[in-house]
C-alpha cells in the first residue's frame, strides 16, 4: 500500500477507537513490551501522547522502563516546524506547553545529545511488517533517528497489527527494530 493510502485508513481506524478500548489495549501492549529482552537503558526518548489523535498511552511504557532502569534519563521532543528538525530535551516536568499543533512539548531544558539515547518510543499511524513506518508525513523521527547510533533501539507502539507492506519507502525511512501492537511484541 501507499503510504497516502495507509495514512488516511489508519487515521481513521484510530479515530474510532473509544477511550476505555483505548484503555484496554494500552494494558494489553504493556504486557507485549514487557516481553522484550531489552538491555540496560541510561537515556530513552517519548513522546507526549496526543489525546485527540487516540494516541497510545506512553507513560505506562516509560514507568515500566523506569522501574527496570533505576536512574534512567527520560526526554522528550522539541520540535521546530520552520526546518522540521526535532531535538530530544529532558523531561524535568513542569516546563512543558502545547505547540501550534497541540503536542505538549517541553518549553525549555537540558537537550539530550541523539547519540546518547539507548532507545526511542517511535509514534507512528502504521507500520509494515519489515519495520518501515509511517507517521504525520513531516519526517521528523526519519531525520531525528539518522542522528542516533546504529544500535538504538527503535521501537514503534501501534494499536494495530503491521501492513504487509509499503511500497513507497524511500532513502530517508529509517525501519524500526521492535513493534509494539496489542496482540503481539514484533522484532525486525
Ligand atoms: N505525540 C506525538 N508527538 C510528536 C509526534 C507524534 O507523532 N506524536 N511527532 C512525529 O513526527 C512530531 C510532531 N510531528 C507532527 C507532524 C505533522 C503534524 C501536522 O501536520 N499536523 C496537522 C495534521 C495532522 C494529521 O492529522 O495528519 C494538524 O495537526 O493540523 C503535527 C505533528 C514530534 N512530536
Ligand atoms: N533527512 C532528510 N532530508 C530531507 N528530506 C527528508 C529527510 N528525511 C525525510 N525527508 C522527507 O520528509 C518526508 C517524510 O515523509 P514520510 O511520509 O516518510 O514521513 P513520516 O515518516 O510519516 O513522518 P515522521 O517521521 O514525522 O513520523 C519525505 O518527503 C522524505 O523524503
Amino acid at each position: 500500500m501507499l503510504k497516502r493510502e495507509v495514512r488516511k485508513l489508519y487515521r481513521e481506524k484510530r479515530k474510532h477507537l473509544s477511550s476505555s478500548e483505548q484503555m484496554k489495549l494500552d494494558d494489553l501492549m504493556l504486557i507485549q513490551f514487557q516481553k522484550l529482552d531489552l538491555p540496560f537503558l541510561s537515556y530513552a526518548l517519548s513522546f507526549f501522547p496526543i489525546e485527540e489523535k487516540h494516541e497510545v498511552n506512553t507513560f505506562i511504557f516509560t514507568a515500566y522502563l523506569q522501574f527496570r532502569n533505576p536512574g534512567l534519563h527520560i526526554a522528550y521532543p522539541r520540535t521546530d516546524f520552520s526546518n522540521d528538525q526535532m531535538q530530544a530535551i529532558l523531561d524535568k516536568s513542569e516546563n512543558f506547553a502545547r505547540n501550534a499543533y497541540n503536542i505538549y512539548e517541553p518549553v525549555s531544558g537540558e537537550e539530550v545529545a541523539p547519540q546518547l539515547l539507548d532507545l526511542v518510543l517511535v509514534p507512528l499511524l502504521a507500520c509494515d511488517q519489515s519495520g518501515n513506518r509511517l507517521g504525520y508525513g513531516k519526517g521528523f523521527y526519519d531525520r531525528f533517528l539518522k542522528l542516533c547510533r546504529p544500535d538504538c533501539l527503535k521501537v514503534g507502539l501501534s494499536y494495530f497489527e503491521p501492513i504487509q507492506v509499503i511500497t513507497d519507502t524511500d532513502e530517508f525511512d529509517v525501519p524500526l527494530n521492535y513493534c509494539i501492537t496489542p496482540q503481539k511484541a514484533y522484532v525486525f
